[in-house]
């Protein structure tokens, strides 16, 4: 078998380990037993991911010697809304989860982000684990301890900072993601090119057929995904500064999938991000700051993925350019009302861009809705 990659996530007495490797998923339970013995374990799953990987889990922790309840939810960015999530708080204290046992994220990002803000308020907060399975979690959300649901008003408006104790990769349990959401989580993978390292993103033009086939390529993807992104957050846990750069694509990606009313049969968070990182490029080659052919490279790059780059590929329309402002407005980067965009000078050259004018991003959208 393939040894697993161990990738540090460096937070002092809040560090912790990522471990990354096919067939990881039956061992779960003893890595889990090794952090917290004897702790109950309260996995949060979703009604997919507890059919197809639930009783390997399930027998990694009975072997393990840890009792275990399951709190499933429905598949989809729908279930990061209040009622889900109070109805999550409740499944755990009616099962008497206590302080010192663990909250086990099994899922992809929706599973995670809402299990990981539940461990975070209940009982004033507790211990958790992400055991992401889809290839957006495995390189993203299960690293960082960004937690959350969606308000009416838009995209991760209410959650806290709240980091794992520990996070287990299985990259064999991407077998069963559909082709759709492994590419959208590869429009985060590429993310991590774009921000920092053109040679991540050179090798993503080169390798990317290997790292959708799976095997070594895969592996390394996310290890160095994971890399990244840890870096990151370890020198700025909370977002006062260099943690924005990770917003690479959201601002743009995020009013879209407000819009379409977080729809998934639309638009998926990867293909908005898709969507989005090609729009900062554009916006910033149009901003003078970066030449055409950044933006074209990165468009044609996420394109032969498979992954959509126009706003007019998002079936049943995005809105106006008023609307997709009104979103834009709701970002959390916004400071004193000012808009705070990722914006780059070139692949790999991403840079926080505070104070952009409003009008000119609205013109801007006003343009590409007109050619979509
Ligand atoms: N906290 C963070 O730092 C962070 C980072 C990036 C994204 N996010 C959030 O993550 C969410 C998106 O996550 P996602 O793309 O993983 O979506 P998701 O959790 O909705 O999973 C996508 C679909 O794949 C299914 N699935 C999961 N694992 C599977 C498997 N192994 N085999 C077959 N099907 C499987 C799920 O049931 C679901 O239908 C968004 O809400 C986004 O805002 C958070
Ligand atoms: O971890 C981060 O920081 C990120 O921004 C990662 C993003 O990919 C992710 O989608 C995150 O949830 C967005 O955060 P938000 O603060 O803009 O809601
Ligand atoms: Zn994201």
């Amino acid at each position: 078998m393939t040894e697993p990659t161990i990738v540090p996530v460096a937070l002092g007495e809040r560090s912790y380990d990522i471990a990354i490797g096919p067939g990881l998923l039956a061992g779960a339970g003893a890595r889990v037993a090794a952090l917290a013995p004897g702790a109950r374990v309260a996995v949060v799953t979703d009604e997919t991911v507890a059919r197809l990987h639930l009783p390997t889990l399930a027998a990694g922790l009975e072997a393990a010697g840890l009792k275990h309840a399951a709190v499933t939810v429905r598949p989809g960015e729908g279930s990061k809304n209040y009622a889900t999530f109070a109805r999550v708080c409740d499944e755990l204290i009616a099962a008497k989860i206590e302080r010192g046992d663990i909250v086990l994220a099994f899922g992809g990002g929706v599973v995670g982000d809402l299990a990981g803000f539940a461990a975070a308020v209940v009982r004033r907060g507790m211990r958790f684990v992400q055991v992401p399975t889809t290839l957006l979690a495995q390189v993203d959300s299960s690293v960082g301890g960004k937690t959350g649901i969606n308000s009416p008003h838009g995209k991760n408006l209410v959650g806290a900072f709240h980091q794992p104790s520990l996070v287990i990769a299985d990259t064999a349990v991407l077998d069963t993601l559909s082709p759709r959401e492994f590419r959208a989580g590869y429009a985060e993978v590429a993310k991590y090119g774009l921000i920092d390292d053109e040679p991540f993103f050179h090798w993503l033009e080169r390798s990317w057929r290997e790292v959708l086939a799976g095997g070594a390529a895969r592996q390394t993807a996310i290890a160095r995904s994971c890399r990244s992104k840890a870096a990151i957050v370890a020198r700025d846990e909370t977002e006062t500064g260099d943690r924005a750069l990770l917003n690479l694509g959201h601002t743009f990606g995020h009013a879209l999938e407000a819009v379409t009313r977080y729809d998934g049969n639309r638009l998926v968070h990867g293909e908005g991000v898709a969507i989005g990182m090609v729009l900062a490029h554009e916006f910033s080659a149009r901003q003078g700051l970066c030449p055409q052919e950044e933006p074209s490279r990165v468009a044609a790059h996420l394109a032969a993925v498979g992954l959509p780059t126009r706003l007019g590929e998002v079936p049943g329309g995005v809105g106006t350019a008023d609307e997709l402002m009104a979103a834009i407005t709701q970002d959390k980067k916004v400071r004193r009302g000012q808009l705070t965009f990722i914006l780059t000078r070139g692949i790999g050259r991403s840079f926080i861009a505070r104070d952009v004018d409003p009008e000119a991003v609205r013109r801007f959208l006003a343009e590409k809705l007109a050619e979509a």
